[in-house]
């Protein structure tokens, strides 16, 4: 199989990056009504599995879990998660000739083997879903040319798909329709039905490709979403300890101060988060922002640049051929960090505690975002699949440290996502070692503000003000977050 993207002329190429429609609440009045009486057999029970299944019932439609056979037998959590839910759960061969609609939510990695198992038992004429295009951009899987092909990606984990869902609201969501699949011309339809089904239409739908959200996906979660956000974590506790802050305390700021810094972001992008500041706090968080942006630009392009190549995906399938070796090393080292052993301390922090003695995290976060952002669509991806893939993401995920820390993140997240997570942390640290000599414990462990009489230069304060609200993911921020009006607040540490 051939990297399908790469088939591509770079016409097409860039035509597929740049599928990106925004779509209307009136789109979706015909709620499941598509997938009504619809038999939907989900293969795999897993992080998106589980919680997706859980909205589709919920949403009134006909869920059932296909696992393969050592699952049902060993009774491992797949069964255990199903079966605990009251699903039904069967074997392929006992569901999936049956099922109108097969989504396939296992990991990436066994795609193709999973794919090869189930599509001689689909039914002619059947739907198969995906969650992640991985499968068919980057391995140039083809499916037979009678079954339409779907994509119903959330912009988020399983664990926030569920948990959105029932505070109301849902995640954003990029739907598709393989171009070399869709005899019937049913493949949208069935695909604004399902994501009706999971709530995603609540919080912002684009009409995308298999190509343009690949792409992105890949993007977002190496570099801001989870690269970063472990990079920042891990530098920001060592460095507390070594200025000789309390380990707990330490420990308690960055697992709950990650999330309690991006929730504003939620609400109101970079601008909100940096308001959140003193003025002259914000300027400094401005200006060590500035500084992390020209030193992990090159980083993040070069992430960005492999992942276009087909590079990344060429080097981790290598590693998938090797039974995983770089990925379970690298997942027992997370395992070991400072950080992660040691747990957060008895002590109460204020909300605004922990903006003003973490003003490194929100630096972190800032440049982070910005920059998947700008290099995203710089590489031709649309500025509303950018900004999911970067601002609207990154407080769904620090959710997911704030409940188990790096550990949690990484083990809710998918297989491609921690692979690449790890990659970026490691060419990351030592980027950043010489400018983290300069970082003191007024920028993460104290507050910043202290000893400090407050005032700031008025002209510096009004170009940061003007920079930090001018740049393109806050304008298509403002306008996408108008439409996310349903939105829930989470409760804080
Ligand atoms: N994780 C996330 O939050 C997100 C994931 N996605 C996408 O969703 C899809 C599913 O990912 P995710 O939920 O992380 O997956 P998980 O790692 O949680 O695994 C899902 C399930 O697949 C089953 N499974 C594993 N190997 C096989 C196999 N060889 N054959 C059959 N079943 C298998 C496992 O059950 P058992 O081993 O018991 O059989 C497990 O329950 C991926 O395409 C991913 O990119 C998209 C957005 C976010
Ligand atoms: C963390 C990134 C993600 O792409 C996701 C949750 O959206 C994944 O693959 O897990
Ligand atoms: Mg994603
Ligand atoms: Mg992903």
């Amino acid at each position: 199989m051939a990297n399908y993207f790469n088939t591509l002329p770079l016409r097409e190429k860039l035509n597929q990056l740049g599928v990106c429609d925004f779509m209307e609440n009136s789109e979706f009045l015909d709620g499941v009504n598509a997938l009504k009486g619809k038999k939907l057999v989900i293969v795999g029970c897993g992080a998106q599995g589980l919680n997706q299944g859980l909205n589709l019932r919920d949403s009134g439609l006909d869920v059932a879990y296909a696992l393969r056979a050592a699952a049902i037998e060993g009774k491992r959590d797949s069964w255990k998660n199903a079966t605990e839910n009251n699903f039904k759960v069967g074997t392929y061969e006992e569901l999936i000739p049956t099922a109108d609609v097969v989504i396939n939510l296992t990991p990436d990695k066994q795609h193709t083997s999973v794919v090869n198992a189930v599509m001689p038992l689909m039914k002619e004429g059947a739907t198969l879903s995906y969650s992640h295009g991985f499968n068919i951009v980057e391995e140039g899987m083809q499916i037979r040319k009678d079954l339409t092909v779907i994509m119903v990606a959330p912009k988020c984990p399983g664990s926030e798909v569920r948990a959105e869902f029932v505070r109301g609201f849902g995640v954003p969501t990029l739907i598709a329709v393989h171009p070399e699949n869709d005899p019937q011309g049913k493949g949208l339809a069935q695909a604004k039905a399902y994501c009706v089904g999971t709530g995603g239409h609540k919080a912002g739908v684009l009409k995308s490709s298999f190509v343009a959200e690949v792409k992105s996906d890949l993007m977002g979660e190496q570099t801001i979403l989870c690269g970063l956000l472990q990079t920042g974590a891990i530098l920001s506790f060592d460095k507390m300890v070594e200025k000789g802050i309390d380990k707990g305390y330490a420990s308690k700021l960055v697992q709950y101060g990650i999330e309690v810094v991006t929730e504003a972001l939620k609400h109101g992008g970079i601008t909100a988060m940096m308001d959140r500041l003193s003025n002259q706090a914000k300027i400094k968080a401005f200006e060590i922002s500035e500084e992390l942006k020209t030193i992990m630009r090159p980083l993040f392009q070069k992430h960005q640049d492999d992942i276009m190549s087909g590079e990344f995906s060429r080097v981790m399938m290598e590693d998938w051929a090797n039974g995983d070796k770089n990925l379970l090393a690298w997942r027992a080292a997370t395992g070991e960090t400072a950080f992660e052993k040691t747990p957060a301390g008895d002590v109460k922090i204020s909300e605004q505690e922990y903006f003003d003695n973490a003003l490194l995290l929100v630096a972190f976060v800032r440049a982070g975002v910005e920059l998947a952002f700008e290099t995203m669509v710089d590489a031709g991806i649309k500025a509303e699949s950018a900004y999911y893939e970067s601002l609207h993401e990154t407080p769904l995920i620090a959710n997911t440290i704030a409940r188990k820390k790096l550990f949690e993140m990484n083990r809710v997240i998918s297989d491609t996502a921690e692979y690449g997570c790890y990659l970026f942390d490691h060419a990351c640290k030592p980027l950043l070692a010489d400018f983290m000599t300069r970082v003191d414990a007024s920028l993460i462990g104290k507050n910043y503000n202290e000893g400090k009489d407050g005032g700031v230069d008025n002209r510096a304060l009004i170009s940061v003000n003007e920079v930090i609200r001018t740049h393109p993911v806050e304008i298509v921020g403002a306008k996408l977050r108008k439409a996310m009006t349903a939105m829930k607040s989470i409760k804080t540490a």
